[in-house]
């Protein structure tokens, strides 16, 4: 049996982006009793992940990582596994067909229940309340009572991610989430007593956030204390300095697919840093696998106030990691997308386009614009050309 390590909890680092739950009582309730839960994901599941994605760090594969931008709570989320696991698998077989190398398709799902946000507080008129933060942490209406954060929320993501595990067809793909609520994380770690080996047991592979990558942060501190793979999202503002230090934090015996440099620069730019990042990170031996997220440094407000982005500057990012990559000989190591198989209208563009004037038909996003279904499809053919032309 797995075992919960003692006293995980603890940590002197500066954690960002946490709640400030009002509860402390209730909250070591729901964190005493989350320890008592069996693991999400099983420590070989984990493995067989991390294997697949050394492939893919080592050039002989691609990693497919999509799906919400925060995912909800309820019964209606769950009917929406199957298909959003359904649309990734097509995409993944478009991406093999044209490029004649594996995909491994990661979910964004089963666990991306909470999000950093760029403001702690929402002010409407007069009224100041807290962001809201995912549902793992408090409700989306604007009123003080669903804005104030709830411990139990957390309780609730475990049963939701469990339920939502049960909806993937034949274990269709892995499952990942950023890494934020420590809490939470913290709580579902877990040590393989074959191997006395830690692992987290709140999905397969865990990402952090832009705003939380920091080298003395609390939340670097928990990815390097688990086994499992680790994607750290990199921006605009990141240093060639910090993602050695991240290596050394988080991959310091340089193990194909435990790192995942995933990046989000924005279509204007990526030219700036990136292939300087590149270049320093191959010649320092590390063998992180690159992964391009091209939604978060094109996020634009359209005129009706709706957060969206545009396919076209979606392509266009994705079109320079992949030439920046082989103009140095590296591996474009795949996509890291946010997406439903519903259809909604929240980005704009597409063989069929969705308007800016449309964003507002069928917005359901709890969070940040996805692709819907036609315009993934469409966008994973389009990226396969280029990893196939370029
Ligand atoms: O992925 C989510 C968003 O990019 C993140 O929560 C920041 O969004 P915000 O600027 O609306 O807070
Ligand atoms: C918040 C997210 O991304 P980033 O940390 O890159 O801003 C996200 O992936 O939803
Ligand atoms: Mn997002």
């Amino acid at each position: 049996m797995l075992t919960a390590p003692t006293g995980s909890r603890h940590t002197t680092r500066p954690a960002a982006q946490q709640p400030s739950w009002i509860d402390p009582v209730t909250l070591h309730r729901v964190i005493d009793d989350l320890e008592k839960q069996p693991p999400l994901v099983e420590p070989r599941e984990v493995d067989r992940l991390h294997e697949m994605l050394g492939r893919a760090a080592t050039g002989r594969a691609l990693l497919l990582q999509g799906g919400h931008c925060a995912e909800t709570f309820g019964e209606q989320a769950l009917d929406e596994v199957e298909n959003n696991v359904r649309t990734l698998g097509r995409m993944g077989r478009a991406f093999s067909h044209e490029t004649g190398l594996p995909v491994v398709p990661v979910g964004r799902m089963a666990g991306q229940y909470a999000k950093p946000r760029s403001r702690p507080t929402e002010t409407r008129g007069e009224v100041e309340l807290p962001s809201y933060r995912g549902d793992a942490v408090n409700g989306a209406e604007f009123n003080e009572r669903d804005r104030t954060p709830d411990p139990w929320r957390m309780r609730t993501v475990y049963d939701q991610s469990a339920a939502a595990l049960e909806r993937i067809p034949d274990g269709m793909c892995h499952v990942s989430h950023e890494a934020l609520l420590l809490d939470y994380e913290n709580a579902l770690v877990r040590i393989d007593p074959e191997t006395g080996r830690r692992y987290s047991g709140s999905g397969h592979m865990l990402w952090i956030g832009e705003r939380t990558r920091q080298l003395d942060g609390a939340h670097v501190e928990f990815a390097a204390g688990v086994d499992n793979p680790i994607g750290v999202k990199v921006g605009p503002s990141a240093t060639a300095e910090q993602l050695l230090g991240l290596i050394e934090l988080l991959d310091p015996e340089r193990r194909p697919g435990r790192l995942t440099f995933i990046i989000r620069m924005g279509a204007e730019r990526i030219t700036d840093t990136f292939p300087e990042l590149v270049e320093r990170v191959a010649s320092s031996g590390s063998p992180a696998l690159w992964v391009c997220d091209p939604m978060h440094g094109n996020t634009r407000t359209a005129a009706n106030g709706l957060k969206t982005r545009w396919i076209s500057e979606i392509a266009a990012e994705i079109h320079t990691f992949v030439r920046i990559h082989r103009a140095l000989g590296t591996h474009p190591g795949g996509l890291h997308l946010e997406l439903t198989g519903s259809r909604v209208t929240e980005c704009v563009g597409g063989f069929e386009p969705i308007t800016s004037e449309a964003l507002g038909n069928h917005y359901t996003s709890a969070c940040d614009p996805r692709l819907n279904r036609d315009q993934s499809l469409e966008l994973a053919r389009l990226s396969a050309d280029m990893w196939s032309r370029n």
